[in-house]
């Protein structure tokens, strides 16, 4: 071993990424008295997309985060939002009011703030996060009872744990199951996110997000919590399909304006509220796509590494909270019942069996809600993006 090679600890479970799924996985399991290693890739993130939460969520944040109206709320920058205005099925608006629900209103958030706010609830709760450390590798081991032995990477040098369980919460990249050599599973689109913040002096008192379909994909547009430099700012997120002439147009400042120009409600209400453009155009990807299995012995996969959904379905976040909730509970069961074998499979694999089969449960719903709400858009029959969601809900 090198002088900067050192020997980790030991772990009952190790959570790789701390996005919303790692870290209220790991609240979960050290509720439990579990202990947990949550590893972060990233020192600091400078943006991130997701900042809707439908009013559905709202239980989910007062568990994870507290009361977002109460006086202990951690979370700066957050506001209510009334709904959604879409221009979708035609060029009428349709209103999505959230008046009718039972809390009356969703949230919007500062997305960096909620994902660092529920990180110092995971420490809070007892688990050790380390930040600015990458997953090397991971192997297999029959050492008493951990089943998992890793080697870590970061500007301190290298370090190596072992651990009875294994999460992957690294979102999209999926990097643990890909490592276990378990293929990522495309749903055939290759949807993606190019977004421009704005900014104004003025207020904005709009607390819809805004929906509208165009040619070559569609648009959302969100007023955003907190302020930037003491100006309001406001998110249009454009999603095209990656290989089409559009999606290039989009991630320059000049295309990006030519298609928003062309949109009926969201450039005249950047125009009304005196907005321009602030920040570079950052693009993310947004298509389908699902692990061929969600989870192994040993090990699950949870969030947008399990399965990632079209932002259209604004579900994202809410998922990986939900089902992070259910995965701890499951993996504490797998656990204590088979606390000394590392080779028994046991009841453990029951509970894993039960998370798996919701995991699939949900992507079907997933799909045939999306190719729905594509489907309700009659326009534009002639272009290729329309032309592709058609043939992927036949
Ligand atoms: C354009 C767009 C708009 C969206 N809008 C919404 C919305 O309005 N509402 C909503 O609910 N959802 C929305 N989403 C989806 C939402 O952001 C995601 O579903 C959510 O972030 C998933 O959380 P997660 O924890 O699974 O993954 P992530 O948030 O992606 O977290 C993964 C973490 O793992 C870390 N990581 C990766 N690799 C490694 C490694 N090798 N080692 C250690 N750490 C690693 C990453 O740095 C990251 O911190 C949107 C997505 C996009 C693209």
């Amino acid at each position: 071993m090198s002088q900067s090679e050192r020997t980790g600890a030991t772990w009952d479970v190790v959570i790789v990424g701390s996005g919303p799924a790692g870290s209220a996985t790991a609240i979960t399991l050290a509720k439990y008295g579990r202990r947990v290693l949550l590893v972060e890739r990233r020192e600091s993130s400078s943006f991130k997309l997701g900042e809707s939460l439908p009013p559905a969520s709202i239980g989910l944040i007062k568990h994870f985060l507290g009361d977002p109206e109460g006086p202990e709320q951690q979370l700066p920058g957050l506001f209510s939002t009334a709904g959604n205005v879409s221009l979708w099925a035609s060029e009428q608006a349709d209103i999505a009011d959230f008046f009718f629900t039972p809390s009356g209103h969703g949230l919007c958030i500062d997305r960096l703030a909620f994902d660092e706010a529920l990180r110092a609830n995971a420490v809070r709760a007892g688990a050790t996060l380390l930040k600015g450390i990458g997953l090397r590798s991971c192997a297999r081991i029959a050492d008493g009872s951990y089943n998992w032995q890793f080697t870590f990477i970061s500007d301190a040098g290298i370090r190596q744990d072992r651990a009875r369980y294994l999460v992957d919460c690294s979102g999209r990249q999926a990097v643990v199951a890909r490592m276990l050599g378990v293929p990522i599973t495309p749903d055939d689109d290759q949807l993606f996110a190019y977004a421009q913040w704005f900014s104004c002096t003025g207020d904005d008192d709009d607390r819809y997000t805004r929906i509208e379909a165009a040619p070559a994909g569609w648009w959302y547009s969100n007023r955003l919590p907190g302020a930037d430099g003491g100006e309001t700012g406001r998110l249009v997120v454009f999603h095209s399909d990656r290989d089409l002439p559009t999606a290039r147009l989009a991630a320059s400042r000049q295309g990006f304006d030519q298609l928003l120009n062309g949109s009926t409600h969201i450039a005249p209400l950047l125009k009304a509220g005196g907005y321009h453009p602030c920040r570079t155009i950052r693009g993310a990807p947004a298509n389908s796509q699902r692990l061929r299995d969600f989870g192994g012995d040993a090990w699950i996969a949870v969030g947008d590494a399990a399965q990632a959904y079209d932002p259209l379905s604004s579900q994202g976040i809410d998922k990986a909270l939900r089902t992070a909730s259910h995965a701890g509970h499951m993996i504490h069961y797998a656990l204590t019942d088979r606390p000394q074998s590392a080779a028994g499979l046991g009841m453990g694999n029951i509970y894993i069996h039960q998370y798996v089969e919701q995991q699939r449960q949900l992507w079907q719903t997933y799909l045939s809600r999306r190719d729905f709400y594509y489907g309700i858009q009659p326009r534009w029959s002639d272009q290729p993006f329309w032309q592709r969601r058609r043939q992927l809900a036949n």
